[in-house]
């Protein structure tokens, strides 16, 4: 039982957090030794299991990371950018595999995993269902096949709470249309219109996103052209789909040498 790599989960009481304890703690193949949370946060010296509303598992939410970090082969991590820059740079030094499923990062925050890479395995994807991770697959294959005549849009919709946009999916499709089509998304991405926006620019790769309500998260890319239309679409109604993904990327990093790898490389697609 003790082999069984030891899993820390960051942003224990958030969405995806509660979702990632309930999964690692339901696995044979892991266990959960660390929960960290922020200074302030209302649940941070409890029994996770009790804070979750359950039986306590022995496992208490602390705002100290490199302590739970030490202890761990693997970190979870679906909090915000910064947090997410910091805890690379601990979990490279504990060594502990990151995966980070964390949305919404900038360049900057990017190149400050760089040096944590160099260190240690991070597993890194905007979505880590394996539907979706699909998804990039066809839809690189589908703009591969097209020309420029079929225009690609990306529609996204998530919860009311979420915070980014595009979508980290969004742009991983954008990303796998663009890859297709032969271009990169910077030179190709219309992220939003409003206004007299003038006629749609050949080649370019839109976004449009919907935010309302408890919608966990759906995509479509839409290939458009003269008289047809072809719609690729994944539909998330459980958050299982992440954790299972973002445990099964614990374990695959495990005996991987250092480096960024994504979903992709975790299910061999
Ligand atoms: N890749 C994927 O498959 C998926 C990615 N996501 C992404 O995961 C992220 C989290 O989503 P979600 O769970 O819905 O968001 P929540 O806001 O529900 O949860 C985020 C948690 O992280 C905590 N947190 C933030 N900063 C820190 C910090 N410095 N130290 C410790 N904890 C911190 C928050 O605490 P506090 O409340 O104090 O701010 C909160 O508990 C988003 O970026 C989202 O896009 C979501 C689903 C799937
Ligand atoms: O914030 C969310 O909820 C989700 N975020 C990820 C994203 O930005 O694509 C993955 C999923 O769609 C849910």
């Amino acid at each position: 039982m003790t082999d069984l790599p030891g899993i820390v989960i960051t942003g224990a009481s958030g969405r995806m957090g509660q979702m990632l304890v309930r999964t690692v703690l339901a696995s044979d193949k892991a266990r959960l030794v660390g929960c960290v949370e922020r200074a302030g946060n209302a649940w941070l010296g409890r029994d996770i299991g009790e804070a979750m509303g359950g039986a306590a598992v022995g496992v208490s939410v602390t705002d100290d990371p490199l302590e739970a970090f030490a202890k761990a082969q693997a970190v979870i991590d679906f909090t915000s950018p910064a947090a997410t820059v910091e805890f690379a740079a601990l979990a490279a030094q504990a060594r502990a595999v990151h995966v980070i499923g964390t949305t919404g990062l900038e360049p900057a925050h990017l190149e400050k995993l760089d040096w944590a890479a160099h260190h240690a395995v991070i597993v890194r994807a905007g979505n880590m269902s394996l539907g979706v991770n699909l998804l990039v697959q066809l839809t690189k294959k589908v703009a591969e096949a097209l020309d420029a005549d079929w225009d690609i849009e990306v529609l996204e919709a998530h919860h009311r709470m979420k915070v980014d946009a595009p979508s980290g999916t969004a742009l991983m499709l954008g990303d796998a249309a663009a890859e297709g089509r032969g271009v990169t998304l910077d030179e190709a991405k219309v992220a939003a219109r409003d206004g007299i926006t003038g006629a749609r620019e050949r080649g370019s790769i839109g976004f449009s996103s919907i935010r309302g309500g408890d919608i966990v998260g759906e995509h479509d890319v839409i290939f458009a052209t003269e008289g047809e239309r072809i719609v690729l679409r994944h539909l998330a109604t459980d958050r299982t789909i992440f954790a299972r993904g973002a445990l099964k990327a614990a374990l695959w990093g495990q005996d991987k040498i250092p480096g960024h790898y994504n979903m992709i490389d975790v299910l061999g697609l």
